[in-house]
């Protein structure tokens, strides 16, 4: 599997990134990884950093012991989905095969539930074109104009994408080769490959794996696992 964690956290605004600031006593991407630990379908762990995190050597402090499966990280590109590309090259250059399934997971979603992630493992079996766990929306939604409504958009059929998502890594990676060979912006691994006429299935998540994206989303990070009772 993947975990890109090569962003900045710009929208999070804070000195340092926000996949190292502290939840609970340790880093979130500790929390992101350790939903993945222990899982025996997942033969390796895959990081991807920022290139000069990786030259410190400063995410070895913040993750303490290496577990297996983790393997040496990677540097990110300028984009999350380039990031994810080096990521899966990396694989290949491991042994790892085009048809082998690999999973997406973002370092700043630190509230996965292990109930989710097999939820999705098992799916794989039903799903020829790839999985991704998301949650329908909820809300109304409104189109802004000028700070006005304008709007209400049906959200019938609307769903929001979480990670982790999950494809053959070959299909993945020439996906992703080709949206940046077109100059397609992508958000996340389903989107280059529904452009490829793939169609993954949604596999209902909980709203609660949340991506820590601005400075707020800390708090209900920490609310969620301290409801949990997981340990700091
Ligand atoms: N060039 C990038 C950009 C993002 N990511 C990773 O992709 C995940 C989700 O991206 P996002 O929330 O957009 O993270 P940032 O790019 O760090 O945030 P921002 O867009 O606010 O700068 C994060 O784990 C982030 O580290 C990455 O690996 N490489
Ligand atoms: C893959 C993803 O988590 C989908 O929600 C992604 O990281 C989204 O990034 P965004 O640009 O903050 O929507």
């Amino acid at each position: 599997m993947v975990i890109p964690a090569g962003g900045r956290g710009q929208r999070f605004g804070a000195a340092q990134a926000k996949q190292y600031v502290l939840l609970r006593d340790r880093p979130v991407i500790a929390h992101a990884l350790a939903a993945f630990l222990g899982e025996p379908r997942i033969a390796g762990i895959q990081l991807v950093l920022p290139g000069e995190d990786i030259a410190t050597g400063a995410w070895r402090e913040l993750l303490g012991p290496v577990p297996a499966p983790l393997l040496p990280p990677v540097v990110g590109g300028g984009l999350r989905a380039d990031s994810v590309r080096h990521g899966l090259e990396a694989l290949l250059r491991q042994g790892a095969v085009p048809s082998d399934w690999v999973l997406v997971h973002d370092a700043a979603r630190p509230c996965l539930r292990r109930e989710d992630l097999l939820r999705l493992l098992e799916s794989l079996a039903n799903a020829p074109q790839g999985a991704l766990l998301a949650v329908p929306v909820a809300d109304t939604l409104k189109r802004g104009e000028d700070g006005c409504s304008s709007g209400t958009v049906d959200r019938e059929g609307l769903w929001r994408a979480l990670t982790p998502q999950a494809f053959p890594l070959g299909a993945l990676l020439v996906a992703l080769e080709a949206a940046r060979a077109e100059h397609r912006q992508i958000t996340d691994e389903a989107s280059a490959m529904e452009a490829q006429g793939w169609r993954p299935r949604l596999i209902p998540g909980h709203g609660d794996n949340i991506k820590v994206t601005l400075s707020d989303d800390l708090m209900l990070a920490a609310a969620i696992l301290a409801a949990r009772g997981e340990e700091g």
